[in-house]
């Protein structure tokens, strides 16, 4: 899957600019502040439909305007695909090859992509969303029905919450609540079984490369934890008297206490927790391990490696962990596009932009 021109819009810092990639590494070169993570947060954007940075499209408008606009060409499976993306009045519209896209789960995993940048360290020492927000994206990416399924269950979670915070009348609380449970269970299981299988496929790939990158002196293992449970089977089974066993302390607080959107990923490093034990290098190394996981699965499911969008991530790296990253990257030919300082070292191979107060020149 590669990218080959990218139209922004209005967007962030930038009023009106294009780049045309190669299907190699594009290296982004600037000073700090003059456009480099936009570039690649509008990439995201136009393929996902979701900013990492903020929550609010609102934000990612260039000062003072009221609309913008990102558009590309892609080749995947030696097909062009032309993605554009519009936000105006608080609405976007998404069109894939000049169509109207209904919802989001129309388009994403239309065109794959992998990012990595120094904010997903929170991964390993955040809460249990962050890694929860890690697989759902990667399931999102490769099974079409996912995102529906998920905002499917967050609305009956809203719906339960919002029962739970309004009545009073205890006995029709009692059978209000054994409906929406009914249907936390149906969509939940849906949920934690392709959690746990895609933990399971991710743990196989992230194992070996985290070995490889520590030259075979630690081992990596990842779970998934449903309803407080190592064992999938075990918890699945008992999930409906889980959710009655919490149903007085639900009452009490106002909120559901038990179901996926509670669920964790454990992460081990030779079997002790990484989230309290892992060194920075340690976090880096795992990380790094997930993302290039990912993008050996994506490839598997799909026949294509995705984009890989790497932002500021070179200089955290040692130079062993980087020959490595960047041998996977040429060995494979993914095409990726990477930010870096213009103080830092360049890599030798590709394409280089250089990036100054919302221009883009090709430099190489
Ligand atoms: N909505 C917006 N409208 C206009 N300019 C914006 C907007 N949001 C951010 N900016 C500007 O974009 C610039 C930051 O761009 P970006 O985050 O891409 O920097 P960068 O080149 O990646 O820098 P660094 O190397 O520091 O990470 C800043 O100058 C900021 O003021």
């Amino acid at each position: 899957m590669n990218i080959i021109d990218f139209h922004l819009q209005n967007f962030r810092n930038y009023d009106k600019e294009v780049v045309t990639f190669i299907p190699g590494i594009n290296t982004l070169i600037g000073n700090n502040g003059q456009g480099k993570t936009n570039i690649i947060e509008g990439i995201y954007y136009l393929l996902t439909g979701k900013s990492y940075r903020v929550k609010r499209e609102h934000e990612l408008l260039k000062w003072d305007k009221t609309d913008f606009h990102l558009y590309g060409d892609f080749i995947v499976k030696h097909h062009k695909i032309f993605l554009e993306s519009h936000y105006q009045n608080n609405k976007k519209r998404v069109k894939v090859n000049q169509v109207p896209c209904q919802r989001l789960s129309d388009f994403v995993g239309t065109i794959n992509v992998v990012f990595f940048s120094p904010d997903d360290l929170i991964m390993v020492k955040g809460g249990p969303s962050e890694r929860r927000r890690f697989i759902d994206l990667h399931i999102a990416q490769i099974r079409p029905g996912y995102v529906s399924l998920l905002n499917a269950y967050n609305k009956v979670i809203q719906q339960k919450n919002a029962l739970l915070k309004t009545y009073n009348d205890k006995s029709l609380k009692n059978s209000q609540l054994q409906l929406w449970n009914a249907q936390i269970i149906e969509l939940g299981t849906k949920i934690i079984l392709q959690r746990d299988e895609l933990t399971k496929q991710i743990q196989k790939v992230a194992d070996q490369i985290y070995m490889n990158l520590t030259s075979q002196k630690e081992k990596l293992d990842i779970s998934y934890y449903a309803l407080g449970k190592k064992n999938i089977q075990d918890a699945l089974l008992e999930f409906p008297d889980l959710l009655n066993q919490k149903m007085d302390q639900e009452i009490e607080r106002q909120m559901v206490l038990i179901g996926p959107h509670r669920d964790d990923l454990q992460i081990l490093l030779d079997d002790k927790p990484a989230r309290l034990y892992a060194s920075q290098g340690q976090q880096r190394s795992l990380v790094l391990s997930l993302k290039l996981g990912e993008l050996e699965l994506i490839r598997q499911e799909k026949g294509e490696y995705p984009l890989l969008l790497l932002d500021d991530v070179l200089s955290e790296l040692d130079s062993f962990r980087r020959n490595y990253l960047i041998e996977f990257i040429e060995s494979s030919h993914i095409q990726t596009i990477i930010t870096m300082t213009s103080a830092e070292s360049q890599l030798g191979s590709g394409a280089l932009f250089q990036v100054e107060q919302g221009h883009i020149r090709r430099e190489r």
